[in-house]
Protein backbone atom coordinates (compact mmCIF):
# COMPACT_ATOMS: atom_id res chain seq x y z
CA UNK A 1 0.00 0.00 0.00
CA UNK A 2 1.75 3.09 -1.25
CA UNK A 3 1.81 6.36 1.27
CA UNK A 4 -0.73 9.10 0.22
CA UNK A 5 2.00 11.44 -1.61
CA UNK A 6 2.02 15.56 -1.44
CA UNK A 7 -1.13 16.76 -3.16
CA UNK A 8 -2.83 13.72 -2.96
CA UNK A 9 -4.65 13.84 0.78
CA UNK A 10 -8.33 13.20 0.79
CA UNK A 11 -10.30 15.81 2.30
CA UNK A 12 -13.09 13.73 3.50
CA UNK A 13 -14.70 17.15 4.78
CA UNK A 14 -15.60 18.60 1.34
CA UNK A 15 -18.78 18.15 1.55
CA UNK A 16 -20.47 18.25 5.25
CA UNK A 17 -21.71 14.30 5.53
CA UNK A 18 -19.40 12.86 3.53
CA UNK A 19 -17.30 10.65 5.79
CA UNK A 20 -19.67 11.91 9.07
CA UNK A 21 -21.33 9.43 9.47
CA UNK A 22 -20.76 5.32 10.89
CA UNK A 23 -20.65 2.71 9.24
CA UNK A 24 -23.67 1.41 11.73
CA UNK A 25 -25.93 3.29 10.03
CA UNK A 26 -26.04 0.18 7.87
CA UNK A 27 -26.38 -3.31 7.96
CA UNK A 28 -24.43 -5.74 6.52
CA UNK A 29 -26.35 -8.25 4.80
CA UNK A 30 -23.84 -10.57 2.54
CA UNK A 31 -20.41 -10.26 1.16
CA UNK A 32 -20.48 -9.86 -2.84
CA UNK A 33 -17.20 -9.40 -3.50
CA UNK A 34 -13.71 -9.68 -2.13
CA UNK A 35 -10.81 -7.21 -3.92
CA UNK A 36 -7.73 -6.21 -3.62
CA UNK A 37 -8.87 -3.35 -1.48
CA UNK A 38 -10.88 -5.58 0.39
CA UNK A 39 -14.44 -7.06 0.97
CA UNK A 40 -18.03 -5.34 -0.85
CA UNK A 41 -21.05 -6.34 0.93
CA UNK A 42 -24.60 -5.76 0.22
CA UNK A 43 -25.95 -4.02 2.86
CA UNK A 44 -29.58 -2.06 4.08
CA UNK A 45 -29.29 1.69 5.85
CA UNK A 46 -30.85 1.07 8.63
CA UNK A 47 -33.50 4.77 8.61
CA UNK A 48 -34.59 4.32 4.98
CA UNK A 49 -33.90 0.53 4.25
CA UNK A 50 -32.21 1.53 1.42
CA UNK A 51 -30.30 -1.52 -0.33
CA UNK A 52 -26.01 -0.46 -1.03
CA UNK A 53 -23.19 -2.01 -1.49
CA UNK A 54 -20.29 -1.01 1.07
CA UNK A 55 -16.49 -1.51 -0.06
CA UNK A 56 -14.37 -1.66 2.68
CA UNK A 57 -10.98 0.01 2.13
CA UNK A 58 -8.17 -2.31 3.30
CA UNK A 59 -6.08 -0.36 5.53
CA UNK A 60 -3.51 -3.67 6.49
CA UNK A 61 -0.95 -1.37 7.02
CA UNK A 62 -1.31 1.45 9.61
CA UNK A 63 2.16 2.94 8.86
CA UNK A 64 1.28 3.23 5.52
CA UNK A 65 -1.36 5.47 5.39
CA UNK A 66 -4.66 6.19 3.07
CA UNK A 67 -4.38 3.65 0.41
CA UNK A 68 -4.08 5.90 -2.90
CA UNK A 69 -5.53 3.95 -4.97
CA UNK A 70 -8.44 4.54 -2.81
CA UNK A 71 -7.54 8.05 -3.00
CA UNK A 72 -7.66 8.16 -6.56
CA UNK A 73 -11.17 6.09 -7.01
CA UNK A 74 -12.75 8.75 -4.56
CA UNK A 75 -11.41 11.51 -6.27
CA UNK A 76 -12.20 10.52 -9.12
CA UNK A 77 -15.76 9.36 -8.66
CA UNK A 78 -16.86 12.29 -6.63
CA UNK A 79 -16.62 14.38 -10.12
CA UNK A 80 -17.91 11.77 -12.23
CA UNK A 81 -21.65 11.62 -12.62
CA UNK A 82 -23.44 10.13 -15.41
CA UNK A 83 -25.98 7.19 -15.40
CA UNK A 84 -23.35 4.78 -16.61
CA UNK A 85 -20.76 5.40 -14.27
CA UNK A 86 -21.39 3.76 -10.74
CA UNK A 87 -22.43 6.52 -8.41
CA UNK A 88 -20.60 6.59 -4.85
CA UNK A 89 -23.10 7.96 -2.68
CA UNK A 90 -20.72 8.67 0.72
CA UNK A 91 -18.13 7.80 3.03
CA UNK A 92 -18.36 6.09 6.08
CA UNK A 93 -16.20 5.10 8.58
CA UNK A 94 -16.10 2.85 11.54
CA UNK A 95 -14.16 4.06 14.89
CA UNK A 96 -13.66 1.22 16.21
CA UNK A 97 -11.45 -2.48 15.53
CA UNK A 98 -13.85 -4.11 13.42
CA UNK A 99 -14.83 -7.82 13.86
CA UNK A 100 -15.33 -10.42 11.08
CA UNK A 101 -18.53 -12.57 10.37
CA UNK A 102 -17.75 -14.64 13.08
CA UNK A 103 -17.23 -11.80 15.71
CA UNK A 104 -13.85 -12.17 15.78
CA UNK A 105 -10.83 -9.11 15.33
CA UNK A 106 -10.58 -8.99 11.72
CA UNK A 107 -6.73 -8.90 11.60
CA UNK A 108 -6.50 -5.15 10.34
CA UNK A 109 -3.92 -3.47 13.04
CA UNK A 110 -6.16 -0.34 11.53
CA UNK A 111 -8.32 0.69 14.32
CA UNK A 112 -11.27 1.58 12.32
CA UNK A 113 -12.45 1.17 8.48
CA UNK A 114 -13.69 3.04 5.78
CA UNK A 115 -16.58 2.11 3.42
CA UNK A 116 -17.13 3.76 0.35
CA UNK A 117 -21.16 3.21 0.29
CA UNK A 118 -22.15 2.53 -3.78
CA UNK A 119 -25.44 2.27 -5.03
CA UNK A 120 -26.16 -1.48 -5.12
CA UNK A 121 -26.37 -3.32 -7.97
CA UNK A 122 -27.46 -7.20 -8.89
CA UNK A 123 -24.86 -8.39 -10.76
CA UNK A 124 -21.57 -8.00 -12.18
CA UNK A 125 -21.12 -8.83 -16.04
CA UNK A 126 -18.63 -11.88 -15.21
CA UNK A 127 -21.28 -12.85 -12.71
CA UNK A 128 -24.24 -12.75 -14.66
CA UNK A 129 -22.55 -14.63 -17.91
CA UNK A 130 -21.99 -17.35 -15.40
CA UNK A 131 -25.17 -18.34 -14.76
CA UNK A 132 -25.68 -22.19 -15.66
CA UNK A 133 -27.24 -21.81 -18.77
CA UNK A 134 -27.27 -17.89 -19.78
CA UNK A 135 -27.22 -16.55 -23.22
CA UNK A 136 -27.33 -13.33 -24.03
CA UNK A 137 -28.96 -12.11 -27.39
CA UNK A 138 -27.89 -9.99 -30.08
CA UNK A 139 -30.10 -6.68 -28.96
CA UNK A 140 -28.80 -7.51 -25.28
CA UNK A 141 -25.25 -7.97 -26.05
CA UNK A 142 -25.61 -4.55 -28.35
CA UNK A 143 -27.60 -2.92 -25.34
CA UNK A 144 -24.49 -3.60 -22.93
CA UNK A 145 -22.16 -2.94 -25.47
CA UNK A 146 -23.19 0.84 -26.27
CA UNK A 147 -24.18 1.69 -22.53
CA UNK A 148 -20.30 0.29 -22.00
CA UNK A 149 -19.27 2.91 -24.37
CA UNK A 150 -21.86 5.85 -23.52
CA UNK A 151 -20.20 5.51 -19.82
CA UNK A 152 -16.58 5.10 -21.04
CA UNK A 153 -16.79 7.60 -23.64
CA UNK A 154 -18.10 10.50 -20.43
CA UNK A 155 -14.82 9.18 -18.45
CA UNK A 156 -12.77 10.32 -21.68
CA UNK A 157 -14.53 13.28 -21.91
CA UNK A 158 -13.46 13.61 -18.60
CA UNK A 159 -10.39 13.12 -19.17
CA UNK A 160 -10.47 10.35 -16.84
CA UNK A 161 -8.78 6.82 -17.93
CA UNK A 162 -10.34 3.69 -16.45
CA UNK A 163 -7.35 1.27 -16.80
CA UNK A 164 -9.49 -1.76 -15.74
CA UNK A 165 -12.08 -2.22 -17.75
CA UNK A 166 -12.92 -6.23 -17.67
CA UNK A 167 -16.32 -7.81 -16.72
CA UNK A 168 -15.87 -7.98 -13.01
CA UNK A 169 -16.21 -4.26 -13.17
CA UNK A 170 -19.36 -3.84 -14.77
CA UNK A 171 -22.43 -3.41 -13.00
CA UNK A 172 -25.43 -4.36 -14.44
CA UNK A 173 -29.02 -4.06 -12.42
CA UNK A 174 -32.47 -5.24 -13.13
CA UNK A 175 -33.57 -2.75 -14.51
CA UNK A 176 -30.61 -3.50 -17.46
CA UNK A 177 -28.38 -0.48 -16.96
CA UNK A 178 -24.76 -1.26 -17.20
CA UNK A 179 -22.33 1.31 -15.19
CA UNK A 180 -18.90 1.55 -15.50
CA UNK A 181 -17.23 0.60 -11.47
CA UNK A 182 -13.51 0.15 -9.66
CA UNK A 183 -11.79 2.68 -10.43
CA UNK A 184 -9.43 2.17 -8.15
CA UNK A 185 -6.88 1.94 -11.42
CA UNK A 186 -8.22 5.15 -13.26
CA UNK A 187 -6.57 8.15 -13.68
CA UNK A 188 -7.01 11.83 -15.15
CA UNK A 189 -4.93 12.06 -17.89
CA UNK A 190 -4.36 15.18 -20.59
CA UNK A 191 -4.71 15.13 -24.43
CA UNK A 192 -1.16 16.00 -25.37
CA UNK A 193 -0.55 11.82 -23.95
CA UNK A 194 2.83 14.13 -22.60
CA UNK A 195 2.96 12.26 -18.98
CA UNK A 196 4.84 9.20 -18.41
CA UNK A 197 2.25 6.64 -16.95
CA UNK A 198 2.31 3.28 -15.77
CA UNK A 199 2.27 0.92 -18.73
CA UNK A 200 1.48 -2.13 -15.57
CA UNK A 201 -2.13 -1.32 -15.71
CA UNK A 202 -5.46 -3.10 -17.09
CA UNK A 203 -5.97 -7.14 -16.04
CA UNK A 204 -3.52 -9.18 -17.97
CA UNK A 205 -6.06 -10.58 -20.76
CA UNK A 206 -7.65 -7.37 -21.43
CA UNK A 207 -4.22 -5.12 -21.67
CA UNK A 208 -3.94 -3.74 -25.19
CA UNK A 209 -0.54 -4.60 -26.86
CA UNK A 210 1.37 -0.99 -26.77
CA UNK A 211 1.16 -1.16 -22.48
CA UNK A 212 2.22 -5.09 -23.18
CA UNK A 213 5.21 -3.80 -25.05
CA UNK A 214 5.90 -1.43 -22.31
CA UNK A 215 4.65 2.33 -23.43
CA UNK A 216 4.66 4.61 -20.98
CA UNK A 217 2.79 7.34 -22.90
CA UNK A 218 -1.19 6.19 -23.85
CA UNK A 219 -4.75 7.90 -23.94
CA UNK A 220 -7.84 6.49 -23.84
CA UNK A 221 -7.13 3.81 -26.50
CA UNK A 222 -6.20 1.97 -24.12
CA UNK A 223 -9.30 1.16 -22.48
CA UNK A 224 -10.91 0.54 -26.08
CA UNK A 225 -8.62 -2.25 -26.68
CA UNK A 226 -10.53 -3.58 -23.16
CA UNK A 227 -13.83 -3.05 -24.43
CA UNK A 228 -12.61 -4.79 -27.65
CA UNK A 229 -11.92 -7.62 -25.55
CA UNK A 230 -15.36 -7.53 -23.74
CA UNK A 231 -16.87 -7.22 -27.21
CA UNK A 232 -15.46 -10.37 -28.56
CA UNK A 233 -16.05 -11.76 -25.37
CA UNK A 234 -19.56 -11.48 -25.51
CA UNK A 235 -19.67 -12.84 -29.25
CA UNK A 236 -17.85 -15.79 -28.95
CA UNK A 237 -18.60 -16.75 -25.34
CA UNK A 238 -15.51 -16.99 -23.69
CA UNK A 239 -12.33 -14.26 -23.24
CA UNK A 240 -10.24 -14.30 -26.55
CA UNK A 241 -6.95 -13.14 -25.04
CA UNK A 242 -6.23 -15.58 -22.20
CA UNK A 243 -2.92 -15.13 -21.75
CA UNK A 244 -0.97 -16.93 -18.71
CA UNK A 245 1.97 -14.18 -18.96
CA UNK A 246 2.73 -11.29 -20.91
CA UNK A 247 5.03 -12.89 -24.29
CA UNK A 248 2.05 -15.36 -24.40
CA UNK A 249 -0.40 -12.54 -24.62
CA UNK A 250 1.70 -10.46 -26.86
CA UNK A 251 1.54 -13.84 -28.94
CA UNK A 252 -2.27 -14.22 -28.61
CA UNK A 253 -2.89 -10.93 -29.79
CA UNK A 254 -0.30 -11.27 -32.67
CA UNK A 255 -1.94 -14.59 -33.75
CA UNK A 256 -5.01 -13.16 -34.21
CA UNK A 257 -4.22 -9.20 -35.30
CA UNK A 258 -1.02 -9.57 -37.07
CA UNK A 259 2.44 -8.60 -35.46
CA UNK A 260 2.96 -5.21 -35.19
CA UNK A 261 5.75 -2.83 -37.57
CA UNK A 262 6.46 0.15 -38.70
CA UNK A 263 3.63 0.14 -41.79
CA UNK A 264 0.92 -1.15 -39.57
CA UNK A 265 1.95 0.68 -36.20
CA UNK A 266 4.21 3.62 -37.45
CA UNK A 267 6.36 4.45 -34.49
CA UNK A 268 6.38 0.90 -32.98
CA UNK A 269 9.90 0.37 -33.29
CA UNK A 270 10.62 3.14 -30.76
CA UNK A 271 8.55 1.50 -28.05
CA UNK A 272 11.04 0.28 -25.32
CA UNK A 273 10.23 -3.66 -25.45
CA UNK A 274 9.44 -3.97 -28.65
CA UNK A 275 12.83 -5.02 -29.87
CA UNK A 276 13.04 -7.42 -26.92
CA UNK A 277 10.07 -9.28 -28.61
CA UNK A 278 10.83 -8.98 -31.90
CA UNK A 279 14.49 -10.39 -31.38
CA UNK A 280 13.19 -13.26 -29.43
CA UNK A 281 10.36 -14.02 -32.12
CA UNK A 282 13.49 -13.96 -34.91
CA UNK A 283 15.15 -16.15 -32.78
CA UNK A 284 12.23 -18.30 -32.29
CA UNK A 285 11.25 -18.50 -35.80
CA UNK A 286 15.16 -19.70 -36.71
CA UNK A 287 14.67 -22.41 -34.51
CA UNK A 288 11.80 -22.96 -36.32
CA UNK A 289 9.28 -23.42 -33.79
CA UNK A 290 7.74 -20.26 -33.26
CA UNK A 291 4.09 -19.81 -34.34
CA UNK A 292 3.84 -16.43 -34.53
CA UNK A 293 2.97 -13.76 -37.48
CA UNK A 294 5.54 -11.44 -36.67
CA UNK A 295 7.37 -12.80 -40.50
CA UNK A 296 4.15 -12.25 -41.95
CA UNK A 297 2.65 -9.20 -41.37
CA UNK A 298 1.41 -8.30 -44.43
CA UNK A 299 -0.63 -10.99 -44.84
CA UNK A 300 -1.89 -10.45 -41.43
CA UNK A 301 -2.64 -7.02 -42.63
CA UNK A 302 -4.49 -7.77 -46.19
CA UNK A 303 -6.38 -10.57 -44.38
CA UNK A 304 -7.31 -8.93 -41.07
CA UNK A 305 -11.08 -9.18 -41.57
CA UNK A 306 -10.95 -12.31 -43.24
CA UNK A 307 -8.99 -13.80 -39.86
CA UNK A 308 -11.39 -12.07 -37.68
CA UNK A 309 -14.76 -13.78 -39.10
CA UNK A 310 -12.46 -16.80 -39.51
CA UNK A 311 -11.94 -17.11 -36.25
CA UNK A 312 -15.06 -16.64 -34.76
CA UNK A 313 -17.14 -18.28 -37.45
CA UNK A 314 -14.99 -20.97 -36.74
CA UNK A 315 -15.61 -20.67 -33.30
CA UNK A 316 -19.60 -20.65 -33.74
CA UNK A 317 -19.82 -22.38 -36.91
CA UNK A 318 -22.46 -19.78 -38.34
CA UNK A 319 -21.48 -16.44 -40.20
CA UNK A 320 -20.97 -13.26 -38.34
CA UNK A 321 -22.87 -9.73 -38.63
CA UNK A 322 -20.62 -8.18 -40.94
CA UNK A 323 -21.22 -4.65 -38.69
CA UNK A 324 -20.08 -6.75 -35.40
CA UNK A 325 -16.82 -7.80 -37.33
CA UNK A 326 -16.03 -4.31 -38.75
CA UNK A 327 -16.56 -2.48 -35.08
CA UNK A 328 -14.50 -5.38 -33.51
CA UNK A 329 -11.33 -4.89 -35.42
CA UNK A 330 -11.85 -1.23 -35.29
CA UNK A 331 -10.96 -1.78 -31.65
CA UNK A 332 -9.22 -4.59 -31.82
CA UNK A 333 -6.10 -2.25 -33.57
CA UNK A 334 -3.04 -3.01 -32.96
CA UNK A 335 -1.57 0.70 -33.28
CA UNK A 336 -3.61 2.99 -30.89
CA UNK A 337 -3.49 5.94 -32.84
CA UNK A 338 -5.87 4.01 -35.30
CA UNK A 339 -8.50 2.59 -33.13
CA UNK A 340 -11.83 3.84 -32.88
CA UNK A 341 -12.94 5.73 -29.99
CA UNK A 342 -15.52 5.13 -27.10
CA UNK A 343 -17.55 8.39 -29.77
CA UNK A 344 -16.81 6.94 -32.88
CA UNK A 345 -17.97 3.28 -32.19
CA UNK A 346 -21.11 4.27 -30.75
CA UNK A 347 -21.89 5.90 -34.52
CA UNK A 348 -20.91 2.74 -35.64
CA UNK A 349 -23.32 1.27 -38.18
CA UNK A 350 -23.50 -1.84 -35.59
CA UNK A 351 -25.65 -0.12 -33.26
CA UNK A 352 -27.82 1.47 -35.77
CA UNK A 353 -29.31 -2.01 -37.97
CA UNK A 354 -31.42 -4.80 -37.04
CA UNK A 355 -31.34 -6.21 -34.82
CA UNK A 356 -31.35 -2.87 -32.72
CA UNK A 357 -30.08 -2.71 -29.27
CA UNK A 358 -33.00 -3.71 -26.86
CA UNK A 359 -34.41 -1.19 -24.24
CA UNK A 360 -32.28 -2.13 -20.98
CA UNK A 361 -35.79 -2.29 -18.79
CA UNK A 362 -37.08 -5.03 -21.53
CA UNK A 363 -34.12 -7.09 -20.42
CA UNK A 364 -35.09 -10.13 -17.85
CA UNK A 365 -34.71 -9.94 -14.42
CA UNK A 366 -31.69 -12.60 -12.75
CA UNK A 367 -31.21 -13.37 -9.17
CA UNK A 368 -28.56 -11.66 -8.07
CA UNK A 369 -25.20 -12.86 -9.53
CA UNK A 370 -21.65 -11.36 -8.69
CA UNK A 371 -18.03 -13.31 -10.05
CA UNK A 372 -17.63 -13.77 -6.20
CA UNK A 373 -20.34 -16.03 -5.52
CA UNK A 374 -20.05 -17.65 -9.05
CA UNK A 375 -16.57 -18.38 -8.30
CA UNK A 376 -17.57 -19.11 -4.50
CA UNK A 377 -20.10 -21.37 -5.91
CA UNK A 378 -17.61 -22.85 -8.02
CA UNK A 379 -15.23 -23.89 -5.37
CA UNK A 380 -17.74 -25.57 -2.89
CA UNK A 381 -19.01 -27.83 -5.91
CA UNK A 382 -15.15 -28.46 -6.41
CA UNK A 383 -14.63 -29.65 -2.98
CA UNK A 384 -17.93 -31.74 -2.64
CA UNK A 385 -16.79 -33.38 -6.15
CA UNK A 386 -13.34 -33.92 -4.19
CA UNK A 387 -14.99 -35.32 -1.36
CA UNK A 388 -17.16 -37.96 -3.03
CA UNK A 389 -14.57 -38.85 -5.32
CA UNK A 390 -12.13 -39.11 -1.76
CA UNK A 391 -14.93 -41.28 -0.64
CA UNK A 392 -15.77 -43.44 -3.33
CA UNK A 393 -12.28 -44.11 -3.07
CA UNK A 394 -11.80 -45.15 0.78
CA UNK A 395 -14.79 -47.56 0.71
CA UNK A 396 -15.50 -48.22 -3.27
CA UNK A 397 -17.34 -51.41 -2.56
CA UNK A 398 -20.38 -49.15 -0.07
CA UNK A 399 -20.56 -46.53 -3.01
CA UNK A 400 -20.86 -48.91 -5.43
CA UNK A 401 -23.26 -50.16 -4.05
CA UNK A 402 -25.06 -46.87 -3.45
CA UNK A 403 -27.97 -45.50 -6.20
CA UNK A 404 -26.28 -43.07 -8.11
CA UNK A 405 -28.77 -39.90 -6.29
CA UNK A 406 -26.52 -40.88 -3.10
CA UNK A 407 -23.36 -40.85 -4.54
CA UNK A 408 -23.67 -37.45 -6.25
CA UNK A 409 -25.17 -35.80 -3.57
CA UNK A 410 -28.40 -34.07 -2.30
CA UNK A 411 -27.43 -30.35 -2.94
CA UNK A 412 -27.29 -30.64 -6.50
CA UNK A 413 -30.38 -31.66 -8.24
CA UNK A 414 -28.64 -31.79 -11.57
CA UNK A 415 -26.02 -33.81 -10.92
CA UNK A 416 -28.86 -36.55 -9.73
CA UNK A 417 -28.92 -37.84 -13.30
CA UNK A 418 -26.93 -40.48 -13.04
CA UNK A 419 -22.91 -41.13 -13.18
CA UNK A 420 -22.63 -39.08 -15.95
CA UNK A 421 -22.84 -35.18 -15.02
CA UNK A 422 -24.07 -32.70 -17.17
CA UNK A 423 -21.31 -31.23 -18.85
CA UNK A 424 -21.05 -28.10 -16.72
CA UNK A 425 -20.41 -30.29 -13.87
CA UNK A 426 -17.53 -31.85 -15.65
CA UNK A 427 -15.41 -29.01 -16.13
CA UNK A 428 -12.91 -28.55 -13.66
CA UNK A 429 -14.02 -25.09 -11.70
CA UNK A 430 -11.59 -22.53 -12.06
CA UNK A 431 -10.59 -21.11 -8.87
CA UNK A 432 -9.38 -17.66 -10.33
CA UNK A 433 -9.51 -15.34 -12.67
CA UNK A 434 -12.22 -14.17 -15.47
CA UNK A 435 -14.43 -16.80 -15.40
CA UNK A 436 -16.39 -15.92 -18.21
CA UNK A 437 -19.30 -17.34 -20.28
CA UNK A 438 -21.03 -14.75 -22.72
CA UNK A 439 -23.37 -16.37 -24.41
CA UNK A 440 -21.88 -19.04 -26.01
CA UNK A 441 -24.44 -21.18 -27.87
CA UNK A 442 -23.83 -24.44 -26.31
CA UNK A 443 -25.14 -27.63 -27.37
CA UNK A 444 -27.98 -27.93 -30.21
CA UNK A 445 -29.92 -24.85 -30.57
CA UNK A 446 -32.80 -24.49 -28.76
CA UNK A 447 -31.72 -25.85 -25.61
CA UNK A 448 -31.88 -23.36 -23.65
CA UNK A 449 -34.11 -20.12 -23.73
CA UNK A 450 -31.98 -16.85 -25.06
CA UNK A 451 -31.78 -15.85 -21.17
CA UNK A 452 -31.15 -18.69 -19.86
CA UNK A 453 -33.19 -19.59 -17.19
CA UNK A 454 -35.68 -16.80 -17.64
CA UNK A 455 -36.09 -14.24 -14.35
CA UNK A 456 -36.50 -14.84 -11.16
CA UNK A 457 -37.35 -18.12 -11.30
CA UNK A 458 -34.11 -19.34 -12.66
CA UNK A 459 -31.10 -21.39 -10.86
CA UNK A 460 -31.70 -21.60 -7.00
CA UNK A 461 -29.98 -19.62 -5.45
CA UNK A 462 -26.46 -21.16 -3.95
CA UNK A 463 -27.39 -24.50 -6.13
CA UNK A 464 -25.57 -25.41 -9.52
CA UNK A 465 -22.32 -24.66 -10.99
CA UNK A 466 -20.73 -21.97 -13.21
CA UNK A 467 -21.85 -22.16 -16.86
CA UNK A 468 -18.96 -23.53 -17.90
CA UNK A 469 -19.66 -25.86 -20.96
CA UNK A 470 -18.67 -27.64 -23.98
CA UNK A 471 -15.92 -25.93 -25.08
CA UNK A 472 -14.73 -24.14 -21.78
CA UNK A 473 -11.55 -23.25 -21.93
CA UNK A 474 -8.79 -24.86 -19.04
CA UNK A 475 -7.36 -21.87 -17.97
CA UNK A 476 -4.40 -21.94 -15.55
CA UNK A 477 -5.31 -20.69 -12.04
CA UNK A 478 -4.82 -17.14 -12.16
CA UNK A 479 -4.13 -16.99 -15.71
CA UNK A 480 -5.08 -13.50 -16.31
CA UNK A 481 -3.45 -11.95 -14.17
CA UNK A 482 -0.08 -13.24 -15.50
CA UNK A 483 3.15 -13.03 -13.74
CA UNK A 484 3.82 -9.39 -13.52
CA UNK A 485 1.05 -8.71 -11.30
CA UNK A 486 -0.36 -5.84 -12.88
CA UNK A 487 -4.10 -5.25 -12.28
CA UNK A 488 -5.90 -7.36 -10.25
CA UNK A 489 -2.71 -10.07 -10.20
CA UNK A 490 -1.71 -8.80 -7.40
CA UNK A 491 -4.38 -10.02 -4.88
CA UNK A 492 -3.71 -13.65 -6.71
CA UNK A 493 0.06 -12.93 -6.13
CA UNK A 494 -0.88 -12.27 -2.11
CA UNK A 495 -0.22 -8.79 -2.03
CA UNK A 496 -2.19 -5.55 -3.57
CA UNK A 497 -1.94 -3.29 -6.11
CA UNK A 498 -1.49 -0.42 -3.86
CA UNK A 499 1.98 -1.94 -3.70
CA UNK A 500 2.83 -2.49 -7.47
CA UNK A 501 0.68 1.15 -8.26
CA UNK A 502 0.78 3.53 -5.55
CA UNK A 503 3.70 5.12 -6.01
CA UNK A 504 3.00 5.19 -9.82
CA UNK A 505 1.68 7.11 -12.07
N1 LIG B 1 -21.89 -1.10 -6.26
C1 LIG B 1 -21.81 -2.41 -6.28
N2 LIG B 1 -22.93 -3.16 -6.31
C2 LIG B 1 -22.88 -4.50 -6.35
N3 LIG B 1 -21.73 -5.20 -6.38
C3 LIG B 1 -20.59 -4.52 -6.37
C4 LIG B 1 -20.55 -3.10 -6.31
N4 LIG B 1 -19.26 -2.71 -6.32
C5 LIG B 1 -18.53 -3.83 -6.37
N5 LIG B 1 -19.31 -4.93 -6.40
C6 LIG B 1 -18.88 -6.33 -6.47
O1 LIG B 1 -17.64 -6.47 -5.82
C7 LIG B 1 -16.63 -6.88 -6.77
C8 LIG B 1 -15.32 -6.22 -6.42
O2 LIG B 1 -15.50 -4.82 -6.47
P1 LIG B 1 -14.35 -3.87 -6.94
O3 LIG B 1 -13.80 -4.37 -8.23
O4 LIG B 1 -14.83 -2.48 -6.90
O5 LIG B 1 -13.32 -4.13 -5.75
P2 LIG B 1 -11.78 -4.10 -5.79
O6 LIG B 1 -11.29 -4.22 -4.42
O7 LIG B 1 -11.35 -2.91 -6.58
O8 LIG B 1 -11.50 -5.41 -6.58
P3 LIG B 1 -10.24 -5.73 -7.43
O9 LIG B 1 -9.30 -6.55 -6.66
O10 LIG B 1 -10.90 -6.48 -8.57
O11 LIG B 1 -9.67 -4.41 -7.82
C9 LIG B 1 -17.19 -6.51 -8.14
O12 LIG B 1 -16.68 -7.35 -9.15
C10 LIG B 1 -18.69 -6.71 -7.93
O13 LIG B 1 -19.04 -8.06 -8.11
Amino acid sequence: MAITAPGQQLNLNESPCWGSRSVDCFEKLEQIGEGTYGQVYMAREIKTGEIVALKKIRMDNEREGFPITAIREIKILKKLHHENVIKLKEIVTSPGPEKDEQGRPDGNKYKGGIYMVFEYMDHDLTGLADRPGMRFSVPQIKCYMRQLLTGLHYCHVNQVLHRDIKGSNLLIDNEGNLKLADFGLARSFSNDHNANLTNRVITLWYRPPELLLGTTKYGPAVDMWSVGCIFAELLHGKPIFPGKDEPEQLNKIFELCGAPDEVNWPGVSKIPWYNNFKNKANEETSKGGFQTLMTSVPFALLFLPLLFSAFLNSLFCVSFDRHALELLERMLTLDPSQRISAKDALDAEYFWTDPLPCDPKSLPKYESSHEFQTKKKRQQQRQHDENAKRQKLQHPQQHGRLPPIQQSGQAHPQMRSGPNPPMHNSQPPVAAGPSHHYGKPRGPAGRAPPYGSSGMTGAPRGGGSSGYGVGAPNYPQGAPYGSSGAGRGSNMMGGNRNQQYGWQQ
